[in-house]
């Protein structure tokens, strides 16, 4: 076979330049040429009338986008970096273009080349499709997101005209005026989480997040994560991607920590340090976040208690504790029993769809002899159970005698001796379904709330004819 001649490297690779450019040049819609300023050197008569020219020499010399008003050729020459695929928007016409840098031979950027590869989007409908859906379902991610982090509640739901209730008003709106941390103490079921929406709605944070975090709900070992958020890989879990903690999510706003009583000690110093310092540290991260967020803790343990005990550290405490607001226990409220009726049942009904109930006197009058040891939450419970369960418009006493006992006197009652054993299984009776009641019927929570095994709860229910609602 005859040795061909020996290839000429450098003639072909100009030919194959020249052969790239003309072929472009001549599929494409449109190509363009501009320098180091970004100003016109050349562009090829088709584009040039695209654009309403006449004539191509109309834009030699004048900026890029005198003439492509939304070019980015700029960007190229600034940068040096081709932007290889891209949809450049002219008008009601779109054309997918590409844009790369030119540089000479020391590697300066001179200027830019830019080609319209074709303004046939037909091709590509699908890919625009999927990304027309993916921009809604961000759209609506983003809302919903916004709406989640809004306050839930305002004063205007915190219902009650009592003196601890008005009392308990005025200090949280003087709180939401202020800026240091508030500390919400109360037994549960007392509106702990409503007075925390409500205090960030009226503070001048209320246009930024509202963010929750029930401390006992989490487990110990994520709440680290879930607090101050994780970079990509740093984690083994399921987060590979990195997560945005909790403050980083309510920066600029309110964060409430719910059960912070619960916190282990080693998370409560890293909390000290977050409200000292303002700034987190992302796991896994070396790098420090500077964070803006008012701190609203609540807890239905007795803190100071803790404290005494090793379980919460002094100085968390007193850091937390700069305006301490304790929410009455119902029984302490007893004024408010009907508005608060009227206001749940009025709730339940818009919620359900179903008529609003109205509740007879004799029904008010048992619910102020109750202990109410769930609070609010536990006579939500209770008005949402019984409507659920009887027919009638009206509800009166009787329809609540099976599931409330009466554990203080009527104001105008002298109680009647009575054997005592029969008043102490009465007053197991009423305790057991009080903690039934306000952890909606959970076996092994009520058990855990009255101090007993979920077996011998179980024997006393049976004891009292009380039917388990199999909700554990
Ligand atoms: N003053 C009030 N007016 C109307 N509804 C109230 C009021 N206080 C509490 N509630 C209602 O009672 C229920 C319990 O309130 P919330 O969850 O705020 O209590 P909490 O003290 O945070 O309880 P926990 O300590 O168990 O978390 C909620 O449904 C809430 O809307």
């Amino acid at each position: 076979m005859p040795r061909s001649a020996p290839f000429d490297y450098e003639d072909i690779r100009r030919r194959a330049m020249q052969s790239l450019f003309e072929s472009f040049d001549s599929l494409c819609e449109g190509t363009i040429v501009v320098d180091g300023a970004a100003r016109i050197v050349w562009i090829n008569e088709r584009y040039a009338q695209r654009f309403g020219l006449a004539h191509a020499e109309e834009a030699i010399g004048r900026e890029v986008e005198e003439i492509i008003p939304s070019s980015l050729m700029r960007e190229v020459v600034r940068s040096g970096q081709p932007i290889l695929l891209d949809i450049l928007e002219v008008g009601s016409e779109s054309f997918v273009v590409t844009r790369i840098p030119l540089k000479d031979d020391s590697g300066q950027v001179i200027g830019a080349v830019g080609f319209a590869l074709y303004d046939q989007l037909q091709p590509l409908k699908p890919f625009y499709a999927r990304l027309g859906r993916l921009q809604q379902e961000l759209a609506q991610t983003r809302k919903r997101l916004a709406e989640e982090r809004r306050a839930k509640y305002t004063f205007s739901n915190f219902v009650g005209t009592s003196p601890a209730a008005m009392e308990i008003k005025r200090q949280a709106r003087r709180a939401a005026t202020l800026e240091s941390p508030v500390l919400l103490l109360g037994e549960t079921g007392t509106g702990k989480e409503l007075i925390a929406h409500a205090i960030h709605a009226a503070s001048p944070r209320a246009d930024r997040p509202f963010i929750g975090v029930n401390v006992a709900a989490i487990p110990e070992s994520l709440l680290e994560a879930e607090f101050f958020g994780t970079t990509a890989g740093a984690y083994t879990g399921a987060d590979r991607k990195g997560r945005l903690g909790k403050f980083q999510a309510a920066d600029g706003g309110t964060l409430f920590l719910d059960e912070v009583g619960d916190m282990p000690l080693p998370l409560q110093a890293k909390l000290l340090r977050v409200l000292q310092e303002q700034e987190v540290e992302p796991l896994g991260s070396d790098r420090v976040i500077q964070v803006d967020v008012r701190i609203i803790a609540a807890t239905s343990v007795d803190l100071a208690a803790r404290v005494a005990d090793g379980r919460f550290r002094a100085d968390l405490f007193y850091r937390l504790n700069v305006l301490p607001l304790n929410l009455p226990p119902l029984r302490e409220r007893l004024a408010d029993i009907e508005a608060l009726c009227e206001h749940i049942l009025e709730d339940s009904a818009r919620r359900t769809g179903l008529p609003q109930r109205e509740l007879d006197a004799d029904a008010v009058a048992l619910f102020r002899r109750c202990a109410w040891r769930g609070n609010i939450r536990e006579l939500r419970n209770v008005l949402e159970q019984v409507s659920m369960l009887s027919d009638e418009a009206r509800l009166s006493a009787a329809n609540f005698a099976h599931i409330l006992v009466p554990t203080l006197p009527a104001a105008a009652d002298t109680p009647a001796p009575r054997p005592l054993d029969a008043a102490l299984a009465e007053f197991e009776r009423g305790l057991i379904l009080d903690a039934l009641a306000a952890c909606a019927g959970k076996v092994p929570e009520a058990a855990r709330r009255l101090g007993i095994g979920r077996a011998t709860l179980y024997k006393k229910m049976t004891a009292h004819g009380l039917k388990s609602q199999n909700r554990d």
